[in-house]
């Protein structure tokens, strides 16, 4: 797959990516799509976001720190972004855990994402089986869910983008794992959101497939790069924002573990 190029489009474009994202994640995210090569705006209130996403180049949705007028914003957003023909990427952040996150990413997920990108027990959780998520913190691994997230995106006919140890990033049909990255990763908080922002960059010059797997390869190669510099969480992360604005297009494609799989019928 043609990662390389597909950064390289990212970057030419510098894609502007509406994100709706938690108070965790707000300048992280920012700054990791901002060192990658994009232009974040974190636009939620319900006033402006549907007007936002009429413009935005890429609209992402995330439910991290939930509350009714992150939700009012969030369905303005989508209706804006669905109007325009704009592509937009949720972040079940936690939906196993409460009712209300349970409800509102049922509702989302209803409104037919174009990616889904999430740990493998939101991905559980969203296909309706056994979650062992600890908060935002996901517990299963990607292995156990790789049915559930082909099961779900069949279901959705979207593309479910499914991270953790080891990435699978699935349309239903065709399938790859992406290998890489570092345990310092999750000790990071909102790395997760801000790769599903990163998504969205890649979403508005690429198809959801393709921008799938190129944002996730991305991750992985600057998350490897940077565990090979640093010296526990702390240092990692600066180290991985410079590696997200150095890896090159021909770098992504060189140092890119990406394990295509058979293709199963839809
Ligand atoms: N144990 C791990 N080893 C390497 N990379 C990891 C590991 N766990 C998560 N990652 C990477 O961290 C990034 C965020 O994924 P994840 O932690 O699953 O999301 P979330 O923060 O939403 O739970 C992804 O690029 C993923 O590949
Ligand atoms: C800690 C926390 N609490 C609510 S949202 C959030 C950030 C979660 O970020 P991520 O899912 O990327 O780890
Ligand atoms: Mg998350």
């Amino acid at each position: 797959m043609q990662v390389g190029q597909t950064l390289q489009a990212m970057r030419r474009a510098t894609p502007l990516v509406q994100c709706i994202t938690n108070y965790v994640a707000m300048n992280i995210a920012a700054n990791v799509l901002l060192a990658a090569g994009a232009s974040p705006a974190m636009v939620s209130d319900a006033e402006e976001a549907g007007e936002f996403a009429g413009f935005a180049d890429a609209l992402t949705v995330n439910i991290g720190t939930l509350s009714p007028p992150f939700v009012a914003g969030m369905r303005a957003a989508i209706a804006g972004a669905e109007g325009a023909g704009t592509p937009w990427v949720l972040d079940p952040v936690a939906c196993q855990a409460t009712v209300l996150r349970r409800r509102v990413a049922a509702d989302l997920l209803a409104l037919k994402p174009t990616i889904i990108r999430a740990n493998a027990s939101e991905i559980l959780s969203l296909a309706g089986e056994a979650s062992r998520g600890q908060g935002v913190d996901g517990r299963d691994s990607t292995a156990s869910a790789e049915g559930a997230a082909r099961r779900l995106a069949q279901r959705t006919g979207g593309v479910v983008a499914m991270t953790g140890a080891v990435d699978f990033v699935t349309d239903g049909a065709r399938a790859v794992r992406i290998a890489g990255g570092s345990v310092w990763m999750p000790l990071n908080t909102a790395l997760g959101c801000s790769l599903t922002g990163l998504c969205g960059a890649f979403a508005a010059v690429a198809a959801p497939f393709e921008a799938s797997v190129a944002a996730l390869a991305l991750f992985a190669v600057a998350g490897s790069r940077a565990h090979g510099a640093a010296e526990g969480p702390g240092s990692f992360a600066p180290l991985f924002l410079d590696a997200l604005h150095h890896v090159r297009p021909e770098d992504l494609d060189r140092e890119a573990r990406i394990e295509g799989l058979e293709e199963v019928p839809a």
